[in-house]
């Protein structure tokens, strides 16, 4: 199990992280989610050793002591010496993590293979796409076989194919190490990861597995569509003590409520009452995507006001 124990880190006056705590399973996989500098790669890079924090701890229970020699990490802008080959590059990161001539040839053979690139390994990596650079990076983080994989923004940057292709195997690593990955995709937290951890402004707002989160948020969504613009509904809908927040877009209002069932017949009856130029109802579960926004916002108001 991996611990991470009230990691801190400030730049001059900006705590960057801020009191981090969190701990991981191993064979479980968590994403780290946040909006744009929320904290995330200061945070990986801590972990990783690169970054000295200023307190706190990062432990594996499994070993204790310097845990840097267990820990495989890929920055969110790999850099390759685009002229050397695959295989060559390997090599290069084999010897750099301590390994003998013989071992590190070896393991670069296994992983080159293991991320899909064993036919490609000859071929220059100025000539790789995106995804088999990322693949080429994510071979390199594993290439001392760690026990902790950090990926900062392992997918972002991919066409579809790439992401595609880098997903999978994640999925096929998380069942061998501990993981850890930061996105900005929900839907990539959502599909690979056991656990997320949203953070905010260098703190932990909400984690736990996805379900826990969503069913700890009680949220619902309800989703009306008018014939005409919606904004008047807007400001009707807010008014009232069950809803939490109302989107527009156009015609279509998204209803966050803690009770659909109140707010569902309340709107029914007064659609019906008052002729509204209701043409979809509808009641659902909120995404990832809404919670995501909802503890944002409600962090930034409960420490802005
Ligand atoms: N070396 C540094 N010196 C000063 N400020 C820094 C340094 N590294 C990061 N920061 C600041 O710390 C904050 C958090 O940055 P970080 O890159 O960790 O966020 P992030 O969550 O990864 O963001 P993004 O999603 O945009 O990559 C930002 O405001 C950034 O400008």
């Amino acid at each position: 199990m991996m611990k991470v124990d009230k990691l801190t880190k400030s730049f001059g006056k900006h705590h960057v992280v801020d009191g981090l705590s969190f701990q991981l399973e191993t064979g479980r996989c968590m994403a780290l989610l946040g909006p744009n500098g929320a904290g995330k790669t200061t945070t990986l890079r801590l972990m990783s050793g690169l970054l000295l924090p200023d307190s706190g701890t990062v432990h594996l229970e499994e070993s204790p002591g310097d845990i840097r020699a267990h820990i495989g990490y890929l920055p969110q802008h790999p850099q390759f010496h685009g002229w050397m080959t695959g295989r060559e590059f390997l090599l290069y990161a084999a010897r750099l993590s301590g390994l003998s001539k013989q071992e590190a040839g070896r393991r670069a053979d296994l992983m080159m293979d293991r991320v899909g690139l064993k036919d490609f390994q000859s071929k220059r990596v100025s000539r790789y796409s995106g995804g088999m650079k990322q693949r080429l990076g994510i071979a390199q983080a594993i290439i001392h076989q760690p026990k902790v994989l950090l990926l900062d923004e392992p997918v972002s940057a991919l066409d579809p194919i790439g992401r595609r292709e880098v997903l999978d195997l994640m999925e096929e690593l998380k069942k061998e190490t501990i993981l850890l990955y930061s996105t900005h995709i929900l839907n990539d937290a959502e599909e690979v990861s056991d656990e997320i951890l949203l953070m905010h402004e260098g703190k932990v707002i909400e984690s736990g597995t996805i379900d826990e989160v969503k069913s700890r948020h009680h949220m619902e969504k309800l989703t009306l569509k008018y014939s005409i613009d919606g904004e008047k509904w807007r400001d009707y809908l807010s008014t009232w003590p069950e809803v939490n927040r109302v989107e527009t877009h156009k015609q279509t209002l998204h209803v966050y409520v803690t009770d659909s069932g109140t707010v569902r017949k309340r709107v029914l009856d007064e659609a019906s009452r008052n002729e509204w130029p209701l043409v979809h109802f509808e009641v659902g579960r909120p995404t990832l995507e809404d919670l995501f926004i909802k503890a944002v916002k409600n962090h930034a108001v409960d420490h802005h006001l």
